[in-house]
C-alpha cells in the first residue's frame, strides 16, 4: 500500500515529457503514421509508479493509437519503451500482458456468448504457451483450473457481479460490461492497467462504483493509465494528466492546474472564436471550428518543440479570408 501522505509529483516539472521520481513506464521517440497522418509522435513520456494518470486530448489526438502501441496491439514506426525497466517495445500483446501491463477491451461478439464467469476465467489464461502445457500435463492444468475458477469467483464478488456468474456476458448492461472488462484484466495481477474510456456508455447508477474501483486499484498500488473525455472524471480520478494533440504530448500537470491552463482548454474546445462553434453529432469540431482547433494545436505543438511555455500561447494569426 503506497504512502498517500507523500505527493509523488511534488517536485515534478509541469512540462511535456517531464521526468518522474519512479517511472514504471518510460517511452522514447515513439512514432506511428497511417498513410500521411502522423497519429503518434511522442518524444518522451514517463508514467509514475502507483499513480493514476489520465491521458486527454481532442478527438484524433492519438491517445488510443498510443495505447495500442504501448500494449503491443500495434507496431510503431520507431521508438522504444519499457515497463519496470524491461524493454517491451517489440513484444506482442500477450507478452506485454505477461510482463505486467494489461488493457481493457470492449466485449467482443465472441466473448458476449460466454458466461460472465468464463470471461473472467479467460482473463487468467496466457496464450498458446499455457494451453500447450495444459495439453501435455493435464493434471497440472486441472489443478490450475480449479485455482483460476476460485479466483474468478472472488473477482466477480469484488465487482458485485457474482449473481451474474452464469449469465451470458452479452446480457449485461453497458456499465456491468465495463466492470467485467476490469475484472478480466485484473485476473493477471497486473502492475499497470490501461483503461480506454472506462466511463463511456456507463449509466450514472454505475459511475460511482466504477470510479471507486479505479481509485481502489491505484490505492492498492496498481498503476492506472486511462484515456477519458469527461473532465469531471479526470479531475476526480487522476493524480496527473498528460495532454496530447496531433500525436504529440503538449502539456502535463496535476488536473487542478491543467483545467485553468488556457492553452490546453483552447486546444480542447477551440474557444478562440468570433463565430458560433460547430460540432458534428460525435462531438468532433467541423468546418471553421475544426480549422481553428487545428491552428491552435499546431501553434501549441510548435511552441512545445521550441521549448516555450504553452501557458501564455497567443492566439494564432488569423487568415484574412
Ligand atoms: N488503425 C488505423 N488506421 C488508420 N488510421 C488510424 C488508425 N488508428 C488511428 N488512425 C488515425 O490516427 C489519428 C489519431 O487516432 P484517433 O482518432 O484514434 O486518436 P484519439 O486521440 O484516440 O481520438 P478519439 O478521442 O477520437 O478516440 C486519426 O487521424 C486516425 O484516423
Amino acid at each position: 500500500m503506497p504512502d498517500t501522505t507523500i505527493d509523488p509529483f511534488a517536485g515534478v516539472e509541469r512540462v511535456p515529457g517531464s521526468t518522474k521520481p519512479d517511472p514504471i513506464i518510460t517511452a522514447d521517440h515513439v512514432t506511428r503514421s497511417f498513410g500521411g497522418v502522423q497519429a503518434v509522435n511522442v518524444e518522451h513520456l514517463e508514467i509514475q509508479r502507483g499513480t493514476s494518470t489520465g491521458l486527454i486530448g481532442p478527438n484524433g489526438a492519438g491517445k488510443t493509437p498510443l495505447f495500442n502501441l504501448l500494449t503491443g496491439f500495434d507496431r510503431a514506426n520507431s521508438g522504444t519503451w519499457s515497463l519496470d525497466g524491461t524493454t517491451i517495445s517489440s513484444k506482442p500483446a500477450y507478452r506485454v500482458a505477461r510482463s505486467g501491463m494489461v488493457r481493457t477491451f470492449q466485449l467482443t461478439k465472441a466473448l458476449s456468448r460466454l458466461t460472465v464467469l468464463d470471461n473472467v476465467r479467460l482473463g487468467a489464461t496466457g496464450q498458446t504457451g499455457e494451453r500447450m502445457i495444459g495439453a501435455l500435463m493435464p493434471w497440472s492444468w486441472r489443478a490450475q483450473e480449479a485455482e483460476i475458477t476460485e479466483r474468478a469467483h472472488a473477482m466477480l464478488a469484488r465487482f458485485k457481479l457474482d449473481t451474474k456468474a452464469i449469465d451470458m456476458a452479452g446480457s449485461l448492461s453497458g456499465g456491468q460490461r465495463k466492470l467485467l472488462e476490469m475484472a478480466r484484466a485484473l485476473m493477471t495481477n497486473p502492475k499497470v492497467v490501461m483503461l480506454d474510456e472506462p466511463m463511456a456508455g456507463v449509466n450514472p447508477a454505475l459511475t460511482q462504483s466504477l470510479l471507486g474501483h479505479i481509485k481502489s486499484l491505484r490505492d492498492d498500488g496498481t498503476t492506472v493509465v486511462f484515456v477519458e473525455h469527461d473532465m469531471d472524471v479526470i479531475r476526480d480520478v487522476s493524480d496527473w494528466v498528460v495532454v496530447m494533440a496531433q500525436g504529440e504530448i503538449i502539456a502535463e500537470g496535476p488536473p487542478s492546474e491543467l483545467s485553468s491552463n488556457s492553452a490546453v482548454v483552447d486546444a480542447y474546445l477551440g474557444s478562440h472564436h468570433d463565430k458560433p462553434l460547430e460540432f458534428d453529432e460525435q462531438g468532433d469540431p467541423v468546418g471553421e471550428t475544426a480549422r481553428m482547433v487545428e491552428e491552435m494545436e499546431s501553434e501549441l505543438a510548435h511552441r512545445v518543440r521550441k521549448g516555450q511555455s504553452i501557458s501564455d500561447a497567443p492566439e494564432p494569426e488569423r487568415g484574412t479570408s
